[in-house]
Order: C-alpha cells, then structure tokens, then sequence
C-alpha cells in the first residue's frame, strides 16, 4: 500500500531519500553530489504533486534501472595484454531508449558513470524529444594511443556491450575521449557482430555513413545560443564579449567557433596540461589542427600562434571576461575561480560540460547575480541532435547542415524558455535556470513513470 506525503512532510522525504542514496551508493562521491544538486530544487514540486512522492518516484529514479560492467581485455602495439574496465549505466527508459554517451578516460568508475547517467534524465527529457537516459564508458586512455590500439579497444568493448544495445533499446554517443573516430571502430565492429547495417544503434556517426550534419558542433554551439538567451533577458548580447572556454575538445571547440560567429573574442582555453591566452582571439583552425588532426597539446598551439602565451600553471578562470563556458569536466570550477570571475565583471555562465562547477561556485555565482545556466540546459543541444540524427536513421532521410542548425536553435532557445518558465512558476525567481531546468525535466519523467505504473 502507498504511504501519502503532505507537503509539510515534503523535506523530510527529500532527507530520506538522499540518506538513501548515500548508504546505498557509499563512496559515490559526484553521483551523491549530482543527487543532491538535483534534490534540492524539487522541494516546491513535490509540494505542489503530492502524488510524485505517493509513487515514490525519487527512489525510482535514483535506483539506474541496470548497470552493466565488464572486462574489456585488449591487445597492444607490443603485443602486451591490457584489461580495462567497462560501464553501461542504463538510468531510465521512461521517455524512449536509453540516451547518453561513452566516456573513455582514466578517471572513468561506477560513480563518474552514475552521475552523467543521473544528469541525463533531466537533461533529455527536457529536450522534449522521445529519449531516456544512459551514459557509459571505460577506464581506457586514449591518449598517447595508436589507431590501431584504439580500434581494438574499441572492438573489444562493443564486442561485450553490443547485446546490451539496439536502436530501440540502447543508443550510446560520444563523450570525454570518444569521437568520430572511436564511434566509427565501434560502430564497424557493432554491424559485424549483429550482421544488420542498424545505422541508429550509435549517434556521433560520419555524415557520409549515417551520421548527422552539424551532430559534431551541436554541443558547443548550442551553449552559446544558451548563453545569448541568458544574456538577452538582461537586454544584452555577446557582440564585443571577452569570452573565456575551458576545455580544447568537442564542445570547447564548436563553442569557441560560435561564439566568434555571434560577435564575441574568446580570448583563452585550457587543456589538463594547461591553458593558452590569446588576446587576439583563439583561431579556431589552427586549434582545431591541433587537437583534432595532430592530437597535441595546447603548448603546440602558443609555439605556432605569435600572439599566444602559454600558461603551465595558474588557472583559466583568472582570465578577466564577461561570459565563460566550463567545457572540461567536472568539479573543474571551484569557488576561488567563481571568486576571480566574479572580481573580474563576469556577466554569465554557461556550463559545456557536465557539472564543471562545483556546488560552492554555483552559490557564488547566484549570490553575485551572475546569469547561470546549468549544464543540463546548457549543454542538451548534443543530446537533441543525436536524437534529431535518430529521427534521420529512422526515416532514411539527410537532412542539411542549415536545416539541423535552425532545430538546434529552437531547441535550445524552447529549453531556455521553459527552464526560466518553471523557474518562475516554482521559485518565483526566473533567473533561477537551476531549478528551473531540473523540475521541467523531473515532471515530464515523473507523469510518463505515473503513467507506464510500477516498473
Ligand atoms: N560531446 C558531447 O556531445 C557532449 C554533450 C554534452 C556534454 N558533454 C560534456 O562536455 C565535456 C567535454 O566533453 P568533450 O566531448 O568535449 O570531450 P573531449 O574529450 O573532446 O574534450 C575534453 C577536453 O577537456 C580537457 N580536460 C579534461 N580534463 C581536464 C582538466 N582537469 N582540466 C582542464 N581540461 C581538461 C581535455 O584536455 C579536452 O580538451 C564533458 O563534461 C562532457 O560530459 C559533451
């Protein structure tokens, strides 16, 4: 028989089920903090739809529906074998197959996963296309790795996820350390097994066999439309804008580029071996070269680009700039940095990557009035994208590159919309997009799991 939560009773609800999480999940460290980020904002929704908490919804969605992990056992260029550790956290299938992407990084462990995997729930759903929630990866490295390493690693990872996989079932993306190329070994290896070309198993594909114009800068670009709109509210834009990216990969890299497209200066980015300041503004070409094509490090780029400065130490963020966009990982930006922002005029942020600013930050930031957008919101453009290039497996179809641009527009300016919406309707605070993006994405979960009953 379901218990019935009043709204007085609403805090000491969320209590136990954060008490929950943290017993259960002992030592996830960013999974508990995602959590409780998440938790924090839902207490005036909960009040308001009592039948959320009868239905025990939280507990539901803070339980993944499955967890896969496996032994991935390659070998390398010199015939050594190596064994890494795989993940497949398959958070929620209430709005549509599970959705998220792979990460390949030597931080990579249950709790990293769970907490990407948690974050995408909210994240899809408000995208408002027909997407679940998912997110994997491996404790690989790719870095320093040949192509040949990596496609057999890749190989051998999909040769134990394939079954797990489906274009109704499981669609993994890109992430940290996964790209075109490694979505590519994959998919090759997916096709052989499964002896069907199921172009919507994987999303992030090569354009010529599947993929989607405009899925590679979806990321990064939809950030900065995120960022405008915020600006916009305040009757401002980012013409003449110092901006400053961290991060030098997928997302930094589209975010970098259309931010110049929108009349902004980035005038600094960073990689995990340091940041490069360049006061006549990043060229995106030669660090796309860079990064992309000879997959160097950021020092490659100062030693080529005479207004550059290379930074070994020191941080990013005490770059004077009115917009900055985290595009890294996560827990990247503290408070000291918040602090140094904030000294320095700082108007707005918009998270790239997932969870960049550590929960003391996001506080600075409010409490400064600084324009926050979270990464849910901010960074969803990838997600919708890959769903827009599921919709194109689906139908057969290919669609332009102005075509998909002008979705991802309306997309993330409908997210930016409806998250300050809820914000006002829920906190009596529009600017609050925290709360604001995760209750819009908790109630479209939450009627779809009170409709599909207890599973
Ligand atoms: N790729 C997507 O479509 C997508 C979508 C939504 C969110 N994200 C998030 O965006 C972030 C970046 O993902 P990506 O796809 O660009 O990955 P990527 O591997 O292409 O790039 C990651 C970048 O972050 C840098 N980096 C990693 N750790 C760092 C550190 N400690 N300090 C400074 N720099 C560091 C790397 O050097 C690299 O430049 C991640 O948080 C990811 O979850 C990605």
């Amino acid at each position: 028989m379901m218990t019935t939560v009043s709204p007085s009773a609403v805090p000491s609800h969320l209590d136990d089920v954060l008490d929950a999480v943290r017993r259960r999940s002992a030592g996830e460290v960013v999974f508990q903090q995602a959590v409780e980020e998440v938790l924090h904002t839902l207490g005036p929704v909960l009040d308001r739809h009592p039948e959320y908490a009868d239905a025990h919804i939280l507990e539901r969605l803070c339980e993944p529906e499955r967890q896969i992990m496996f032994r991935v056992p390659w070998v390398d260029d010199r015939g050594r074998i190596q064994v890494n550790r795989g993940y497949r956290v398959e958070f929620s299938s209430a709005l549509g197959p599970y959705k998220g992407g792979l990460r390949f990084h030597p931080t990579v462990d249950l709790s990293v996963i769970k907490f990407l995997g948690f974050e995408q729930i909210f994240k899809n759903a408000l995208t408002g296309q027909g997407i679940g929630a998912g997110k994997g990866g491996a404790d690989f490295d790719p870095a320093g790795r040949s192509d040949a390493e990596v496609m057999r690693f890749c190989q051998s990872f999909i040769t134990e996820l394939y079954r797990h996989l489906g274009e109704h079932t499981d669609v993994p993306a890109g992430d940290i350390g996964v790209g075109g190329r490694e979505i590519g070994y994959m998919f090759g290896q997916y096709k052989r097994i499964v002896n069907r070309h199921e172009a919507g198993v994987l999303t992030g594909k090569g354009v010529g066999w599947g993929g989607s114009q405009g899925r590679t800068e979806a990321t990064g670009y939809g950030t900065v439309f995120f960022a405008r709109d915020m600006l916009a509210t305040r009757g401002q834009d980012l013409t003449g804008r110092t901006v400053v990216v961290s991060g030098s990969g997928n997302v930094a890299i589209y975010a970098i580029e259309q931010a110049h497209r929108l009349g902004a200066k980035v005038v600094a980015c960073s990689d995990s071996a340091g940041h490069v300041v360049d006061p006549d503004g990043i060229d995106v070409a030669l660090l796309r070269e860079i990064k992309e094509v000879r997959r160097e490090r950021l020092s490659a780029y100062a030693a080529e680009r005479p207004s550059a400065e290379h930074h070994a130490f020191g941080s990013v963020y005490d770059v004077p700039c009115d917009v900055v966009l985290p595009c890294a990982t996560q827990n990247e930006l503290g408070e000291d940095h918040a602090a140094a922002l904030i000294r320095n005029g700082v108007l707005a942020v918009a998270e790239g990557a997932n969870m960049p600013c550590t929960p003391g930050a996001v506080v600075r930031f409010r409490e400064a009035g600084v324009l926050f957008g979270p990464g849910k919101a901010a960074n969803a453009g990838g997600v919708a994208t890959s769903a827009l290039e599921m919709s194109q497996n689906a139908a057969r179809a290919t669609w332009s590159r102005d075509q998909v641009t002008d979705r991802l527009e309306s997309i993330m300016s409908d997210i930016h919309a409806h998250s300050r919406a809820t914000a006002d309707a829920y906190t009596g605070d529009p600017d609050d997009y925290v709360a604001g993006a995760a209750i819009a994405g908790f109630i479209r979960v939450a009627d779809a799991m009170l409709a599909q009953g207890i599973v």
